[in-house]
């Protein structure tokens, strides 16, 4: 299976053509490929460019527990580099299509850096989706391993629970991470943030991705952070968001549609072999 690989702030995927995989993505497959041991160490797997009635191009994107996501800011990103380099777009704005959507990506920089319009997020409870009657899921109370928390839900295709902090620590993410993302109000999981509004112009935040763990950026995380501070008045709409990986650019309108602009690096290509995607015993 040939592939190639690349990081967005050290948020790693890999880019495989829908031809290495003539049957449905099996989980196995997905979760070999990823594993950091086994595998070749890989946050997902973006599976493209597909045909797309409604886009220039379609995309497929997997966690590495084999579950599929509806969104991906760095995937989208890497995504659009992957084309570059591929040489099937220019510097042009184009469009992708996603199970959550489809969003508008720019290449600049040669490939370095990729700007996507990710759509507009809403924080309704029934599109994230939280249990409970239809509402704005704004700072309400989440009591986890008896720590009281309040949370803000939103959705940019794919689901996230925000959760602002004195201090936003790798340990909060870890800790309460994995709780968190299969805690019952969620019934389709949960990506989670913690962060810290740092000034109008900057928040830095620590993540725990559904269906990934601890990573250390993410795109759609940025996103989402930067809009509930920006939504509870605690920033500009314009905003640096500071991860563990680095920093990305977020610009947000008043009707909430958000724009993320950042680096993408291309690590290596290559071919991963039939023995790894057979694995069993992990
Ligand atoms: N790393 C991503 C998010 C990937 C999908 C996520 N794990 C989910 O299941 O929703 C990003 O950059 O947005």
């Amino acid at each position: 299976m040939k592939f190639r690989k690349y990081h967005a702030l050290g948020n790693v995927y890999l880019v495989v053509s829908p031809d290495e995989f003539p049957d449905e993505p099996a989980v196995l497959k997905i979760k070999n490929i990823c594993h950091s041991h086994y595998g070749v160490a890989s946050d997902g797997v973006l599976i493209g460019p597909f045909e797309s009635g409604v886009a220039n191009f379609g995309l497929r994107i997997f966690n590495p527990d084999g579950s599929e996501a509806e969104k991906s800011g760095n995937g989208l990103r890497i995504f659009c580099r992957a084309l570059w380099d591929l040489g099937l777009v220019k510097s042009q704005e184009f469009t992708v299509e996603t199970l959550g959507g489809v969003v508008k990506a720019q290449v600049l920089d040669k490939g370095k850096r990729v700007n996507v319009e990710m759509g507009q997020v809403s924080f309704n409870s029934q599109d994230i989706p939280i249990w409970g009657d239809p509402r704005e899921v704004l700072l309400e109370e989440l009591n986890v391993m008896g720590m009281q928390h309040f949370y803000s839900g939103v959705t940019l295709g794919n689901p996230h629970c925000v959760i602002l902090t004195d201090e936003a620590t790798e340990t909060k993410a870890k800790e309460f991470g994995p709780l968190i993302e299969h805690h019952p109000n969620f019934p389709n999981r949960t990506n989670v943030q913690f962060v810290q509004v740092i000034d109008r112009h900057r928040i830095a935040i620590q993540i725990w991705e559904r269906g990934a763990g601890y990573t250390l950026a993410s795109g759609s995380s940025s996103c989402a952070a930067a809009a509930v501070a920006y939504k509870l008045g605690l920033c500009d709409a314009r905003v640096e968001v500071m991860m563990p990986g680095g920093q990305i650019d977020i610009e947000i309108s008043d009707d909430f549609r958000i724009s993320m602009n950042g680096p993408v690096t291309s690590v290596c290509h290559g071919e991963i072999d039939e023995e790894c995607l057979a694995q069993v015993f992990h």
